[in-house]
């Protein structure tokens, strides 16, 4: 399988480190095209694979701007009855998002934990479904929720196989999961909020925007993925990610700030309310957690900061960047079964980019 990657940031390079560790012997893929916001480069599907030590420098040297009409043209033109294809985009670019109906359509298998196109317009989702049957050329998403935690994997074969998912409700944000893991204890008191969102962003799991996380956006999209996965017709039939119920953190004040860095350098300005709100559910025996519902009973889709009990299963079992999903179903019922573990961060996450490019050959 020739393997295309777009977006070589974090994820992306993770990824492309932990797909040249396979023995080349072994290994099932070849690298034919690398390409960031402003380089691109492509090797000739019959010369060596690039390494993992050169890869970098190859692409920063290469005076070729990215093409996509081109690279799909050239990646097209390769896809033969023993040849497959594969587009790997590791970007959270919405432009990205809408050339998948172009790629499915030549054939070309998208892999993404992008979650862009599963989560914005309803028009873009369905022409993705509805091409991707046409050419048989597969979009496989499982990094878009939970990371490399098998959530779509798990929820499509409970669908496939005839069980009625009632409710999926968890911690979906592993930057959510890690800040109030840290913040907010039970006890009054702890570090501010503006130190732990920082350290949040600098170990990974933030969105390239911290603020696409705590506007609440990025869990209102991953609910919108599982919701229109699920597909049951009691479930309102989502437009957009903006169409769920979400409860954004994000001050009025620092709303539409264009950068990570001016947000993180303002955000101090408001610690103070953020403590209040630690004191006011610990006063409660409390925690805060910032948790989604699909309510496929109540027709319901909706995200927001919870208090919890300090002895609930989201107050004890969760640290670092831990997700937990829990899929109440007819089968899973009266105990649900239950996902968990990091839900953010570089490694896990290319794992599950990875493991779904394993799923095609
Ligand atoms: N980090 C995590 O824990 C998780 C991330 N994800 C998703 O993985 C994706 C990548 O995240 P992450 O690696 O953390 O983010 P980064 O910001 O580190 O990487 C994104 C990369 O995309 C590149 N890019 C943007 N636009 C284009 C374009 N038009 N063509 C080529 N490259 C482009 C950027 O390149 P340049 O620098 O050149 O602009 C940047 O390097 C996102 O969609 C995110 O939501 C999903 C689950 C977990
Ligand atoms: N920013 C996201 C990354 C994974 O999707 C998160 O914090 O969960
Ligand atoms: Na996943």
């Amino acid at each position: 399988m020739l393997v295309a990657v777009v977006g070589v940031g974090l994820v992306g390079s993770e990824f492309i480190k932990q797909l040249l560790s396979i023995p080349a012997g072994s290994s099932p893929f070849k690298l034919v095209s690398l390409s960031s916001s402003s380089h691109t480069v492509f090797f000739d599907p019959a010369s060596a694979i690039p390494s993992v030590e050169k890869w970098k420098t190859i692409l920063s040297e290469s005076s070729e701007k990215p093409d996509y009409d081109g690279l799909t043209e050239k990646l097209s033109s390769l896809i033969n009855p023993s040849t497959k294809v594969a587009i790997v985009d590791n970007t959270s670019s919405d432009k990205i998002a809408s050339l998948y109906p172009q790629w499915l359509k030549a054939g070309i298998n998208v892999i993404t934990p992008n979650k862009k196109a599963y989560s914005g317009d309803l028009g873009l989702y369905e022409k993705i479904l509805s091409v991707s049957k046409e050419s048989g050329a597969r979009f496989l998403n499982e990094s878009t929720v939970g990371a490399g935690l098998p959530v779509i994997s798990t929820l499509k074969e409970l669908v496939a196989t005839g069980d009625k998912v009632q409710k999926i409700e968890g911690v979906f944000s592993g930057t959510m999961s890690y800040i109030f893991n840290e913040f907010s204890t039970g006890s009054p008191d702890g570090p501010s909020f503006s130190s732990v969102v920082s350290v949040a962003r600098e170990k990974g799991y933030t969105e390239p925007h911290p603020a696409d996380d705590l506007n609440g956006f990025d869990v209102a999209r991953k609910l919108t993925i599982l919701s229109r996965t699920i597909g049951s017709s009691s479930l309102p039939p989502l437009q957009s990610f903006t169409s769920v119920q979400t409860a954004s953190l994000i001050p009025p004040a620092l709303e539409g700030i264009s950068t990570g860095d001016k947000f993180l350098k303002r955000l101090p300005e408001f610690d103070a309310d953020f403590d209040r709100m630690r004191q006011d559910a610990s006063a409660e025996g409390k925690v805060l957690r910032f948790v989604g519902v699909v309510d496929g009973v109540k027709g319901e889709v909706k995200a927001g900061l919870e208090k919890y009990p300090t002895s609930h299963p989201f107050a004890t079992s969760l640290g670092g960047s831990d997700n937990i999903i829990m899929f109440h179903t007819e089968r899973y019922s009266p105990r649900p079964l239950i996902i968990q573990g990091a839900g953010a961060g570089a490694a896990v996450t290319a794992m599950g980019v990875l493991g779904d490019l394993l799923k095609l050959v």
